[in-house]
């Protein structure tokens, strides 16, 4: 199975280097052709059980950071580490091998039944390795799809499977490399009320399970955010517009500043509300 512990660690002297999981400073993507700014000197890090939703307007660069962080590709300028290892001084392979990423941009086959689709998560492939998985491997992929509810699903191929079935899976997948730090980029997108809030459910849940893991959210909905959600980024037009505790960030004034229209944000027993008026 990937392990980031195979690749030469690059700092982590003391216990608080050591509980830093991904950290970007002064990380800006420049379009070599355009040379339009996607993202303007970013400065930002996630350390060990923190919960962070990474909010903003279309085209903000919410995809583009989780990209950085997923080490799927480098900053024009400044640095970004992840799980220790500087992008650029490491086979960024092996560190992909260590992240979990949830994505509806992911390929899966669609005749893949789930058990297969968690199964492919230890290999790191689109298609199955089967003489890389043993009984124990085979064995976890069952335990991610109790723990994440979904064991009905062993059999089921993908492409029969509904949009909150098929998040299931991808995280069940996901979890397989047993990675420090889960990536989701909009994993509610296209979920009717009673999946999203299913889903909200075993996010929280899990949060409650991993104490260790760190998760990061990409969502353009406030109320898609589950009450394990500590910290919020807001960016807008390539910067950090706020980053912190969601009390601090997740305020009417803060989205207000963040989306460029009225937003009024309300919170009831650790969900948010967000109204938009008109400008
Ligand atoms: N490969 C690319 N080539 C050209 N432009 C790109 C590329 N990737 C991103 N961009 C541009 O960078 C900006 C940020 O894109 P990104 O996908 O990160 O935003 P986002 O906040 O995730 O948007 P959305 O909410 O619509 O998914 C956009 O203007 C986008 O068009």
């Amino acid at each position: 199975m990937p392990n980031a512990a195979n690749l030469p660690r690059m700092s982590a002297s003391d216990d608080t280097q050591a509980r830093v999981i991904a950290a970007l400073s002064g990380a800006s993507v420049r379009r070599i052709t355009t040379g339009q700014v996607i993202l303007d000197s970013i400065d930002w890090s996630v350390r060990n059980g923190e919960h962070w939703a990474l909010l903003g307007a279309n085209g903000a660069g919410k995809t583009t950071i989780l990209r950085l962080v997923g080490a799927m590709m480098f900053p024009t300028t400044g640095t970004v580490e992840v799980l220790g290892h500087r992008l650029g001084t490491v086979d960024v392979r092996e560190l992909r091998a260590a992240i979990g990423l949830v994505s509806s941009a992911q390929k899966v086959p669609q005749d893949l039944p789930g058990h297969t689709v968690v199964l492919t998560g230890a290999s790191g492939t689109v298609q199955p390795l089967w003489k890389k998985y043993d009984d124990a491997t085979r064995e976890r992929a069952h335990a991610l799809l109790s723990e994440l509810d979904c064991k009905e699903l062993a059999d089921r191929p993908y492409g029969v499977c509904s949009g909150g079935q098929r998040a299931r899976l991808l995280i069940a997948r996901a979890l397989m490399a047993d990675p420090s730090l889960l990536l989701l980029d909009e994993p509610f997108n296209a979920l009717d009320l009673p999946s999203r809030e299913d889903l909200i459910d075993t996010m929280h849940q899990l949060a409650l399970n991993r104490p260790e893991l760190a998760t990061i959210t990409v969502t353009h909905h406030l109320e898609e955010l589950s009450p394990a959600i500590g910290h919020a980024v807001l960016l807008r037009e390539g910067r950090v517009q706020a980053k912190g505790p969601v009390e601090e960030v997740l305020t009417g004034a803060g989205m207000t500043a963040c989306f460029g229209r009225p937003i009024e944000v309300t919170r009831h027993e650790g969900r948010w509300l967000a109204r938009s008026g008109r400008r």
